[in-house]
């Protein structure tokens, strides 16, 4: 018989034969978020068509316009979370604060938390531009059966149990790790399925590629217009291309495919940058690194930063190990 793609339903499982003596739960946390994110990439398919296009008519706590994706995102994932009965808390960009999740009879057994942005990148919705999905989760640190507490998220990256992400781009893409590596789901969309076609995803030490908003210039502190000012001066291979979509995902999935840096720095009116710590940076740090890359806020490891906030924003420098290294002699 024809040999033919492993889907990520029977990923999921292999992976679970990994860990003999583990509950499942998690292998039911990725089925989850397999099945909101199918859900999420048939609503973006439609962008454009009247009913989910455009603003929402709210602001988040961040200060920004919800558009109407963000919110059905955010619900659907909270919603497929809570009927499967798979986490015990929630913390999304779009809420305020964290939500906990309880059973029945009012406790939850459940070991796990998400955090998550639903829908990231949102500006670019309505001009049809790559959007996506980024999520962590973590063990919980308070005891099981008691409701959640603000610190089950203010966890270092280093202690995410399961990262990834969902690009809803020309096709649309999951890309997870468990801390052994990174792997890469295409959805075929005929099917409803996903199928593993990115195995082991490694990011080059090298790259050409650097991606920051330039519109931000002037008030980048000067290490990093001095490097900014080198990816363009250095010929020594071949002049570096600029890449910058604006989608958090797509900038990295890019550039984790094809070599680069990306950076969102401080500037002087926002000297943490505008990226999240939990459900932006912390995730994709530990693809990076998972991948064998780099991310750094300038002065630590990601991944190592102690929490004080759940919308707490940082610098963020990510990529290809040696880019990334060359911009830290800079600063
Ligand atoms: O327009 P800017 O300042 O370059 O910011 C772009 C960044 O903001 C974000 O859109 C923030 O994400 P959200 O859409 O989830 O708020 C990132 O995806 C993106 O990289
Ligand atoms: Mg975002
Ligand atoms: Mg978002």
């Amino acid at each position: 018989m024809e040999e033919r793609f492993i889907t990520l339903g029977e990923f999921i499982i292999k992976k679970q034969e990994d860990f003999p003596y583990s509950s499942g739960e998690l292998s039911r946390l990725m089925n989850s978020i397999r099945l909101a994110s199918k859900i999420v990439a048939q609503k973006v398919n439609q962008a454009g068509l009247v009913d989910i296009n455009g603003a929402f008519g709210s602001e988040n706590i961040q200060g920004e316009q919800q558009q109407k994706l963000d919110v059905f995102a955010n619900d659907v994932f909270i919603q497929t979370l809570i009927n499967r009965e798979i986490v015990c808390g929630i913390a999304s960009e779009e809420n305020d604060d964290f939500i906990t999740i309880c059973g029945a009879d009012g406790n939850n057994n459940n070991k796990y938390v998400l955090l998550m942005d639903p829908l990231d990148g949102s500006s670019n919705i309505d001009v049809n531009v790559s959007v996506g999905t980024i999520f962590s989760v973590y063990r919980r640190i308070s005891d099981s059966g008691t409701p959640v507490t603000q610190a089950d998220f203010l966890q270092k990256g280093i202690n995410q149990v399961a990262a990834g992400y969902v690009i809803y781009g020309s096709s649309t893409m999951l890309v997870y790790t468990t801390g052994n590596g990174v792997n890469g789901f295409t959805l075929d969309p005929s099917l409803g399925t996903f199928f593993l076609s990115h195995p082991d995803m490694k990011i080059s030490e090298d790259g050409a590629i650097f991606s920051v908003n330039e519109g931000n210039f002037n008030q980048f502190e000067q290490g990093v217009k001095d490097y900014v000012a080198f990816c363009k001066d250095d010929t020594s291979k071949k002049p570096y291309s600029s890449r910058y979509i604006g989608s958090l995902v797509a900038d990295v999935h890019r550039n984790i495919l094809k070599g680069g840096i990306y950076m969102y720095p401080g500037t002087t009116s926002k000297p943490n940058g505008k990226l999240r710590l939990l459900y932006e940076c912390n995730p994709l740090a530990m693809i990076i690194e998972q991948a064998g890359g780099k991310a750094t806020s300038g002065t630590q490891r990601i991944l190592e930063i102690e929490p004080t906030e759940l919308h707490q924003r940082v610098p963020i420098f990510c990529g290809s190990k040696n880019m990334v290294d060359k911009l830290e002699s800079y600063l």
